[in-house]
């Protein structure tokens, strides 16, 4: 696969290869921040050639992002016709909110509103992904960093709160102390309240002075309990929107409790913003495997033709954390693990891996397809559920505190911190083929994975030599996820020498074994692509709908029935249920630690 690289060839004074793969963007941004958009002289070409057919009508923009919503662009453009096909495209709004189209890098600003700035997401997350940004070159020229939030503080105090939360990927690279004091000398603060216009107002003078007049480009990154996100927004929206450039808000979830309430919320949210300014953030959708998925399928001829009922078994989708929910007592029992990680990271993983092949690699493309496999989905049935919750362990001298010993936590709470579910999609593609799911925190290890278990070989004439557990032989395409990022599939292969005796070993891409480069945090992807306006790994209302319908009536049943989870002792497996569910459709969870990399 090319990559977007510049050529000089003696009859264009700068001419372009673009890539078959927007995934590589963020090469593409290095590639070509040399070469500002317009800057090349009026009567120069631009030299386009898009190898994939969804691309063939790319043209390049500024930082080598591409937009593909244009008409066809001839293979020799002048400069001028590029700007003024450009143009008429942003102006008649059919490509959105003017994005990434800033003529000149030079007249405009990207103000970054970290609101909820004191809390745990922000320091932990948001400000170490946008430093790690910062450090790669990936911010754009004119950029501030504010932080919103009600306790006092001053710019100083900020910035060192910022500096001691640099727990990010690049606190042991070259020049990090240099290049922190730098990117801190970019942030500031700013106290108010959440409901406050007129705080907001004051915030809006200040992002004003740094602006300095320039087209203004505002992201307001919401990391704030649910409770306050529509005051914040109406505030934002009416007293600190942009003038003249965009205006981008960051949602983190929870998006709601269920179906009735996501909807308030949407519908609370659309009063002060329209669908393309809200950014649902899902930080699974930025994780560098899950991102590979789509990738895997679509660019590789071995797998595609197998991704059906006709040869998988069942797919496996699972999540364990080894700590509990100190901490975070108070909101997760609101919640409970199904709401937590299922509705949302392992449902849209789901969605990527089971989706029909997408029109092209625009966020509308395949956004439309992950709604179509959502809907093709059947409600999650209270049989096909098990849930848990931790207790209290001792173990080599510690002392493990049950989900209850939280003091936020209800002593007689039934939330769930564990769940298993099995789901299905009623489609022709997967008809019959269990999705199973298993989430839990306080278990024995830190995981998320995919596992595919592929069906057992008709007919095989190997079979003796496997013994009665055809299990063991069958073939598993495993996606970790993480930590240590592989993606491995087990086959079937001979032991060297004289005898025939069978081995099951890995085909294994191991993420750090492969690439010495570093992966970026999921964060880092998503603030980016906010930032750029690219809203293919964000979630759109109607996937958050479809979503929730899956799992509001049997969170109802739960809740309503009191179902008592079943308790296990924490860094444990789980509990026991996990087991007979997974039996029930004749599968064994592949994550037991029988094969090597497991
Ligand atoms: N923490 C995490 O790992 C994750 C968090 N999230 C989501 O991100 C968002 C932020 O999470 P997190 O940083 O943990 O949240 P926090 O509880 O740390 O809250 C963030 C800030 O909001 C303000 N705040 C807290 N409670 C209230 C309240 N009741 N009324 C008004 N203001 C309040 C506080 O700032 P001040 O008092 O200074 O105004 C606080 O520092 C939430 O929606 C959460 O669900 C999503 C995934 C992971
Ligand atoms: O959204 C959430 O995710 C984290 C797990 O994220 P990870 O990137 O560390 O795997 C989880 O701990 C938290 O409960 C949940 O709200």
């Amino acid at each position: 696969m090319s990559t977007f690289s510049s050529m000089h060839s003696p009859s264009y004074s700068h001419s372009f290869i673009c890539s078959s793969s927007i995934n590589e963007k963020k090469n593409q941004r290095f590639v070509f921040s040399s070469f500002p958009r317009f800057s090349v002289p009026a009567n120069a070409k631009v030299f386009l050639q898009c190898q994939a057919n969804s691309h063939q009508n790319a043209v390049l923009m500024q930082d080598g992002a591409m937009a593909t919503k244009v008409s066809p662009v001839e293979k020799e453009t002048p400069i001028e016709k590029l700007k003024s096909e450009l143009l008429s495209v942003t102006s008649s709004n059919e490509w959105d909110e003017k994005a990434g189209f800033d003529i000149n890098e030079n007249e405009s600003t990207v103000s970054i509103t970290v609101v909820g700035a004191s809390g745990d997401l922000a320091k932990k997350k948001i400000f170490p992904a946008l430093f790690a940004l910062y450090y790669e070159g990936c911010l754009p020229k004119h950029f501030t960093v504010y932080g919103y939030a009600r306790s006092k503080m001053t710019d100083a105090e900020l910035r060192n709160m910022v500096s001691k939360t640099l727990t990010c990927r690049i606190d042991k690279r070259e020049n990090c102390g240099e290049k922190m004091e730098e990117f801190l000398k970019r942030c500031f603060y700013h106290s108010g309240q959440y409901d406050s216009e007129e705080n907001f107002a004051q915030l809006d003078n200040k992002l004003k002075e740094h602006e300095g007049g320039k087209v203004s480009n505002r992201l307001f990154y919401l990391s704030i309990p649910p409770n306050i996100f529509i005051d914040a927004v109406k505030c934002a929206s009416s007293s600190a929107s942009s003038g003249n450039g965009w205006t981008r808000v960051i949602v983190e979830k929870p998006f709601g409790r269920d179906s009735d309430s996501s909807a308030a919320l949407t519908k609370s949210l659309k009063q002060y913003l329209t669908e393309d300014q809200i950014f649902r953030i899902d930080h699974y959708l930025g994780k560098e495997l899950v991102e590979n998925l789509s990738v895997l399928r679509f660019s590789n001829l071995i797998f595609e033709p197998l991704w059906s009922r006709q040869y998988i078994r069942n797919v496996q989708l699972i999540f364990s954390e080894d700590f509990g929910t100190e901490g975070r007592g108070g909101y997760f029992d609101h919640y409970g693990i199904i709401r937590d990680i299922m509705q949302n990271h392992l449902l849209q993983i789901l969605a990527l891996f089971a989706m029909e092949t997408p029109v092209s690699l625009d966020a509308e493309d395949i956004r439309n397809e992950k709604v179509k496999v959502l809907r093709s989905m059947r409600p999650l049935q209270l049989e096909d559920v098990v849930i848990g919750q931790y207790k209290s362990h001792s173990k080599g001298g510690v002392t493990y505190p049950a989900y209850t010993d939280d003091k936020t936590v209800p002593k007689d709470s039934l939330t769930p911190t564990f769940a298993a579910a099995a789901l299905f999609i009623d489609n022709a593609r997967w008809d019959g083929v269990p999705f199973l799911m298993k989430a839990g925190k306080a278990l024995h290890n830190k995981r998320a994975e995919i596992r595919v278990q592929f069906r057992h070989v008709p007919g095989n004439l190997y079979n003796r030599n496997f013994g009665t557990d055809l299990d063991q032989a069958t073939n598993e395409l495993v996606i970790r996820v993480q930590p240590d990022e592989a993606i491995y599939l087990k086959i079937n292969n001979k032991v060297p020498g004289l005898g025939m005796r069978l081995d099951c070993s890995n085909l294994n891409l191991h993420y750090a074994a492969r690439y010495s480069k570093e992966i970026p945090d999921a964060y880092e992807r998503l603030l980016l692509d906010a930032i750029e306006g690219e809203r293919r790994l964000f979630i759109r209302s109607d996937e958050l709908d479809a979503a929730w319908s899956l799992f509001t009536p049997v969170l109802a049943e739960l809740e309503e029935k009191k179902i008592m989870p079943e308790y296990y002792p924490y860094g444990s497996r789980g509990p026991v249920g996990a087991h007979y569910l997974a039996a029930r459709y004749n599968v064994r969870w592949g994550d037991l630690g029988l094969d090597q990399s497991a």
